[in-house]
């Protein structure tokens, strides 16, 4: 695996990337503009930050990108790696998760919850900078019995000794991530950042 280029890299862990105009910026700051800063989410995952969901907000032009992209992607496997649920086509997004993020914000490593959302969480950066931290997941944070079938926690032995410790990205304003497969399922997130950023998460629904 070291040997695979950053390129490769992305693809066996499924992390996707688009870029999309921030057009939507002023609506999510009109959405989020009456709300508070929360100084905790229920999980304590982030923290000193606004954060709601908008059923109104539509996105059409972000989620057909989101869905081509997903459905581009040939998901490259080592021999010896289970293969990896991928999204069916086309999904059922859940409503468009609005965050803002401060110089006092924290987003700590964590794994997306199984039991609210599906295989894909995809994230364009609206203003501001940042970087996406990915690695392995401990095997205590994954729900064996509500992940699809990866073999066994065996599969995170062969990815700590495969990828880098680390995998990080530059979020920058117009640049979108999509977790899918791996990433998505085996690796906990972070984002690491100083200023103001404004994010819209699309998750995609919890498939049958
Ligand atoms: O702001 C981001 O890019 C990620 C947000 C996130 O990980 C989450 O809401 O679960
Ligand atoms: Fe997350």
């Amino acid at each position: 695996m070291s040997k695979l280029s950053t390129e490769a890299l992305f693809s066996y862990i499924s992390l996707l990337r688009f870029t999309h105009p921030p057009t939507s910026l002023p609506l999510v700051q009109k959405s989020l503009s009456r709300l508070r800063p929360r100084p905790s989410h229920f999980d304590s995952v982030i923290k000193n930050h606004r954060e709601k969901t908008d059923p109104t907000l539509p996105f059409p032009s972000e989620l057909s990108l989101i869905k081509s992209t997903l459905s581009s992607h040939t998901p490259l496997h080592s021999p010896s790696l289970p293969e990896i649920n991928f999204p069916p086509s086309p999904l059922t997004f859940l409503p468009p998760h609005l965050l803002h993020y401060t110089s006092t914000s924290v987003l700590s490593p964590h794994l997306d919850s199984v039991r609210y959302s599906g295989p894909s969480i995809s994230v364009l950066t609206l203003l501001g900078s940042a970087s996406l931290r990915l690695k392995v997941a401990r095997p205590s944070e994954i729900d064996l019995k509500l992940t699809p079938e990866f073999g066994g926690l065996q599969i995170l032995n062969e990815l700590r000794t495969e990828l880098p410790e680390t995998i990080e990205i530059e979020l920058n304003a117009g640049e979108g991530y999509i977790l899918s497969g791996i990433s998505r399922y085996l690796m906990e997130h972070e984002v690491v950042g100083e200023g103001e950023r404004y994010a819209v998460v699309f998750r995609d629904d919890l498939i049958e």
